[in-house]
C-alpha cells in the first residue's frame, strides 16, 4: 500500500528530538529555526521536535531543556512551510494538557511511545488526540526485546485505540536484518488496512539503513531518520542516507537527495556537539541491547565512579532496563567500583 500517490513511504525527520539526546537537551529557537527551514526545503515530510525524552520529559532524571519545548514546536510551526511538525510523548512523563498545548502551538502529529510491553498506558493518549484532530503514531519502544507476534499484540491495543501508524522502534539499534522485517510483517499482517506501519532505527550495529530497507519490503510505509545522524547511541538511520538509497531503488521518499546531503553538512552538523559515533559505547548498545538514550549517562556513570563505560552498558543489558531506570546506571556504576576496589 503506497503512502501517498506521490510518495511510497513518509520519512519523519527526528533530529530535533532523538538528536536531543546528543545535545543533552540544549536545543535553543535558533537551532529549530535553521534546522527545520533546511529540512523543509529539501523536502522532509514531517520534522519531530520535543525534548529527547517527550513532552515534559525536562527533568532532573533525564536532564533539563535549555528551552522550553513548547517554544521550540512555535518556532517549528512558524518555520515549516511545508513539512508537517510532530511531537513524541511518553504517557507518564508528559500529561494529556501537554498534547492540548502542542497542538495549540501548531503541531500536526502526535505520537506516543510506551515499552513495547505496554501499549495499553497509551489508550487514553490516542484518544485525546484523535478528539484534537492530531494524526496520530504509536512508538512501541525496545521492539528487539519482544517477539514478532507479542509486539502485534500490543500494535492492535495501539490501533484500536486510535492509532494510525505503529512504529516498531529499535531503540537500541540491536535489531538485526530479518530480525527488523519479521516484526514489520507481523505488525503488517496484524493490522492490514487499520493502520500503517513504521521503524524508527538506531545506527548501533551500523544497520539503520538497510534495516529501514528491509522494513519498506516487508510493507513499513512510514520510515524514521535523522539528517547526519543526530540521535541517541550512534545516532540514528541518516535521512540523506536513507533517501539516496531509497532513490536507488526507486523508493519515492520526496526528499531532494543533493539538498538534504548539504543541509546535513551545512546546517545540521553545525548545531551538533559532535559527530554520533558509532564508537566503543554506541556499538556495546546495539551489541548488548541498551537504549540509545542511555549512552550520556553511562558516560557521566563512568566518568565520575571511574569504571568502564563499556561494563556498566553490558551490564544494564543484562537487567534489561528499560527508558525511565537510568537511575541504575549510578547503582551499576557505584558496584563496578567497589568490585575495583576489592581486588576481586
Ligand atoms: C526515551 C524516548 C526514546 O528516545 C524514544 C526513541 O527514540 C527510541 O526509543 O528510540
Ligand atoms: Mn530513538
Amino acid at each position: 500500500m503506497p503512502y501517498s500517490p506521490d510518495l511510497d513511504i513518509r520519512v519523519t525527520d527526528s533530529s530535533l528530538r532523538d538528536g536531543s539526546h546528543a545535545k543533552q537537551h540544549q536545543f535553543t529557537v535558533d537551532h529549530v529555526t535553521s534546522v527545520v527551514a533546511a529540512l523543509d526545503d529539501a523536502g522532509v515530510p514531517v520534522i519531530e521536535v520535543t525534548h529527547g525524552d517527550g513532552l515534559g520529559g525536562s527533568s532532573f532524571n533525564y536532564g533539563f531543556s535549555h528551552t522550553p519545548e513548547q517554544e521550540l514546536i512555535k518556532a517549528a510551526v512558524k518555520t515549516a512551510r511545508r513539512a508537517k511538525i510532530a511531537f513524541l510523548m511518553l504517557p507518564g512523563l508528559g500529561l494529556q494538557d501537554d498534547i492540548r498545548e502542542a497542538a495549540g502551538n501548531g503541531a500536526a502529529i502526535c505520537r506516543i511511545a510506551t515499552h513495547c510491553t505496554e501499549a495499553d498506558i497509551s489508550v487514553q493518549h490516542f484518544g485525546l488526540a484523535r478528539e484534537l484532530g492530531l494524526e496520530t503514531v504509536g512508538f512501541l519502544m525496545m521492539s528487539h526485546s519482544s517477539p514478532p507476534e507479542a509486539l502485534a499484540r500490543q500494535a492492535r491495543i495501539m490501533a484500536d485505540a486510535g492509532c494510525q501508524c505503529v512504529y516498531v522502534v529499535d531503540s537500541a539499534g540491536a535489531l538485526v536484518m530479518e530480525q527488523t522485517s519479521d516484526r514489520i510483517a507481523a505488525l503488517v499482517a496484524e493490522l492490514g488496512t487499520d493502520a500503517q506501519v513504521g521503524f524508527h532505527g538506531h545506527e548501533n550495529l551500523g544497520l539503520g539503513v538497510a534495516n529501514s530497507i528491509l522494513a519498506v519490503r516487508a510493507g513499513a510505509t512510514q520510515i524514521d531518520g535523522s539528517t547526519r545522524r543526530f540521535g541517541a547511541g550512534a545516532g540514528n538511520t541518516p535521512v540523506e542516507g536513507f533517501a539516496a538509497v531509497a532513490e536507488k531503488l526507486g523508493i519515492r521518499t520526496g526528499i531532494d537527495v543533493l539538498k538534504i546531503i548539504d543541509a546535513a553538512e551545512d546546517v545540521v552538523r553545525p548545531v551538533m556537539d559532535g559527530e554520533c559515533l558509532l564508537d566503543r559505547l554506541s556499538l556495546t548498545m546495539g551489541y548488548a541491547g541498551v537504549y540509545s538514550s542511555f549512552l550520556k549517562h553511562a558516560a557521566r556513570q563512568a566518568a565520575t565512579y571511574q569504571v568502564s563505560g563499556a561494563e556498566i552498558l553490558m551490564e544494564a543489558g543484562r537487567r534489561k532496563l528499560v527508558g525511565g531506570q537510568e537511575d541504575q546506571l549510578i547503582e551499576i556504576a557505584v558496584a563496578l567500583a567497589a568490585k575495583n576496589s576489592s581486588g576481586k
